[in-house]
């Protein structure tokens, strides 16, 4: 759906602004207003959060262009991997407290349970928001600068590969709005992070966690001196996956999800299904040859998937 369309748009968005943004569109129509999408290479796609004058702050047209634009990303064979980072002074500020009260404040209906009714869907929906990135088959890296504040985390926790910059803090904010996280931290996190007790802690006290320690406990994997050198290597390692065979990649991915999910004999069963088509992939004899020929993967032309 969004190859042949990016592809038009790349070209005539790179002629227009002299690089090579995608004018991708949310579902009513319109062009996003709270993100900007790029190409920096035909098989990465940049995803940056955009409203730097309110510090990414998640408003209500953030919530559901996420949705669109990882939907469109899952369906384009021809990106095989996605960075996402956020624009100006910090990654994200979190929900916008502004534009969002009145959604979660006073939901509509006519009494308790219909209001209820109504407020369930609505979270429902935010949660879809960070949903969409975990089941989305590219592998997602996500590179945080500054803060990342309350649904940054939910965000955050979502991707697969997660960089920081020594000045980046995280903090599970929610507590002190007076509500629980309710849009994925508090399912993902405990995968995330081996201490359990760290978790709780950082989601009951709000209290923030800097650069160094979230590279100790597994929250990020690397962190980097400021924002060029990070998202650098950001575009680098995204370079070092999308050189790979997608099924490769994607499988890798979705396999990962699964077992984080399951016992290890559902994982290996599920594995066994899965490359049973799988490993009847051309891509297997191109990297082996190649492997073989001490070639570089870069070299190699896979298929788009
Ligand atoms: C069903 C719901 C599911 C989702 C739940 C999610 C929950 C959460 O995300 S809880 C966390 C909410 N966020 C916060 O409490 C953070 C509030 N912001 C800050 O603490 C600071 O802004 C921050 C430390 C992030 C950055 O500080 P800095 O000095 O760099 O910037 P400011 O001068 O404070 O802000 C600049 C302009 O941005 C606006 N802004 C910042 N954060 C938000 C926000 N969360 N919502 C709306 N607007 C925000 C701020 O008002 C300034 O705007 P202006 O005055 O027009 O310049």
């Amino acid at each position: 759906m969004l190859s042949s369309f990016v592809r038009t748009a790349f070209r005539k968005r790179a002629c227009l602004l002299g690089q090579n943004a995608v004018r991708a569109m949310s579902s009513s129509g319109g062009p996003f207003t709270s993100l900007v999408v790029s190409r920096p290479t035909e098989a990465i796609t940049h995803v940056e959060l955009n409203r730097p004058e309110k510090r990414n702050a998640m408003n209500r047209a953030f919530w559901s262009e996420m949705v669109d634009c990882f939907n469109q990303i899952a369906d384009d064979s021809e990106c095989r991997v996605v960075v996402v980072s956020g624009a100006g002074k910090i990654f994200t500020a979190g929900i916008d407290l502004m534009d969002m009260a009145s959604d979660v404040l006073q939901p509509e209906g006519d009494d308790t349970a219909r209001q209820s009714w109504n407020l369930r869907k609505i979270i429902t929906k935010y949660q879809e928001t960070f949903s969409v990135i975990e089941r989305c088959p590219k592998p997602v890296l996500v590179a945080v600068h500054g803060a990342c504040v309350g649904g940054g985390v939910d965000l955050i926790t979502a991707c697969d590969i997660r960089l920081c910059t020594q000045d980046a803090w995280f903090q599970i904010k929610e507590v002190d709005i007076g509500l629980a996280a309710d849009v994925g931290t508090l399912q993902r996190l405990p995968k995330v992070i081996g201490s359990r007790s760290l978790v709780n802690e950082l989601a009951l006290t709000a209290r923030k966690l800097y650069a160094d320690e979230a590279k100790s406990c597994g929250l990020v994997s690397r962190v980097f001196m400021d924002k060029e050198v990070m998202m650098a290597a950001a575009m680098e390692m995204a370079g070092e996956i999308a050189c790979r065979s997608p099924v490769a990649t994607q499988g890798t991915k979705i396999n990962l999800i699964y077992s984080r999910d399951h016992s290890v004999a559902e994982g290996l069963d599920y594995m066994a299904t899965w490359n049973m088509s799988m490993l009847q992939t051309q891509d297997v004899m191109k990297s082996a040859q190649a492997a073989m020929e001490k070639k570089s993967l870069k070299t190699v032309p896979f298929s788009k998937l």
